[in-house]
This record gives structure tokens, sequence and C-alpha cells, in this order.
């Protein structure tokens, strides 16, 4: 699928200047109604398929509690989103080389009492992942709901991001970061801009 252009509402300079700030960068109304509608729909008709992260490979691991699925080329409304980070992608690389060559998506949802706790994208540049993003597709969302992202900014300093529906986060794949505890369904697609240059 290809998407000829950014979304009208991405203030594309801003997104830049943050990430080249401060690592991270944050897109809110990014989309429009009728497509965020139409991606909760197929999100939440996908539930029933949704698999454990925890467990890989038949490894089940303590850091995460969350759920997701992969987006395969049938999940057409989410592939439209991909689409979209393949286009930004080029505007990265343009921007600071970073070689983006691949985007590598999937849901997560978080029952209430589910997180994911601190780690990296790319712990100690094992793997090609450059860029993660988060897009929140939960149709609402108050700030006593737990579940925010807390990430620390290439500066060192710490932020707690509110899962705000319709907002995307942007940030560099080895920053620290971490998903406090939901207290309500938390649904999401994240998104990893990869190099695909990975040795590993
Ligand atoms: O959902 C979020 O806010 C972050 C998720 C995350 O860190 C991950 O999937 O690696
Ligand atoms: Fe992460």
């Amino acid at each position: 699928m290809l998407v000829s252009k950014l979304p009208a509402s991405w203030n594309i300079d801003q997104v830049l200047d943050d990430l080249d700030q401060h690592g991270f960068a944050l897109i809110d109304h990014a989309y429009p109604a009728d497509y965020v509608t139409n991606l909760v729909n197929e999100c939440t008709t996908h539930l029933n398929q949704f698999r454990e992260a925890a467990i890989q490979n038949g490894v089940v691991s303590k850091i995460r509690s969350d759920h997701i699925l992969w987006i395969h080329p049938e999940l057409a409304v989410a592939q439209h989103h991909v689409a979209t980070l393949s286009l930004l992608s080029e505007q990265l690389n343009q921007a600071f080389y970073l070689g983006i060559r691949e985007v590598e998506a999937h849901f997560a949802c978080y029952h209430a009492g589910e997180f994911y706790a601190l780690h990296r994208d790319n712990p100690q540049q094992k793997n090609d992942r450059v860029v993660s993003t988060v897009y929140y597709l939960h149709e609402q969302w108050q700030d006593d709901w737990g579940g925010q992202l807390r990430l620390q900014d290439k500066n060192g300093e710490w932020h707690i991001i509110q899962p705000q529906p319709n907002r995307i986060a942007l940030f560099q794949s080895d920053l620290l970061h971490e998903v406090i505890e939901a207290k309500q369904q938390r649904l999401s697609i994240t998104a990893w801009l990869r190099s695909g240059n990975s040795i590993w």
C-alpha cells in the first residue's frame, strides 16, 4: 500500500525538531475521525486473535503482560498507518540519515492490570530498530486510568506521556521507557522503523 502524503495535521518540522532536541516527539490528532473509527473496528474485531506478548518461541518473560497481534496484509486499515509511517521514514532519513528501510508493527492490548516494565526496544543495538512509534487508538482515556508511557529522553530527563486517543508518540528506540499498569483496556499500534541492517 502506498500513501502519497502525510496527514495535513502533522507538523513535520516540529516532529523533526523535537526528535533532534529531545529524542522523542508527539503527534496529536493524527488521523481524521472516520479513519480512527475504522481502525478501532479493525482492532476490536480481531481481539480474539491477540496472543500474550510475553511468550516468544515458548519462552515466558515477566517484563510485560500485554497482548499483541502482528499487522499482516489483511489488516488493511492498520496497513494504511504502516504505509504512512513508511512515508514519514523517508523524511526522517532525509533529515537524519537514519537508513530506515522497513516498518514492523503490531496491535497491542493492555487489559486492566497489564504493564510493560522498563526496557529499551533496541538493547545494545542488538536489533535494527531505529525509531519506535506508538499510536493510541482506544476511544477515550482519562489521566487517572494509568497506562502512561514513561520515557527518559536523550538528555536524561523523564517524561510521563498520557496515551491520548489519536496520539502518536515517536522516540529513539535506544531510550529507556515503560508502560505503567493500565486500569482500563488500552489499545495501540506499536511500530518500529527499522534499518534492516541487523547483523544478529
Ligand atoms: O504502548 C506504549 O506506550 C509503549 C509500548 C512499548 O514500549 C513497546 O511495545 O515496546
Ligand atoms: Fe518499548
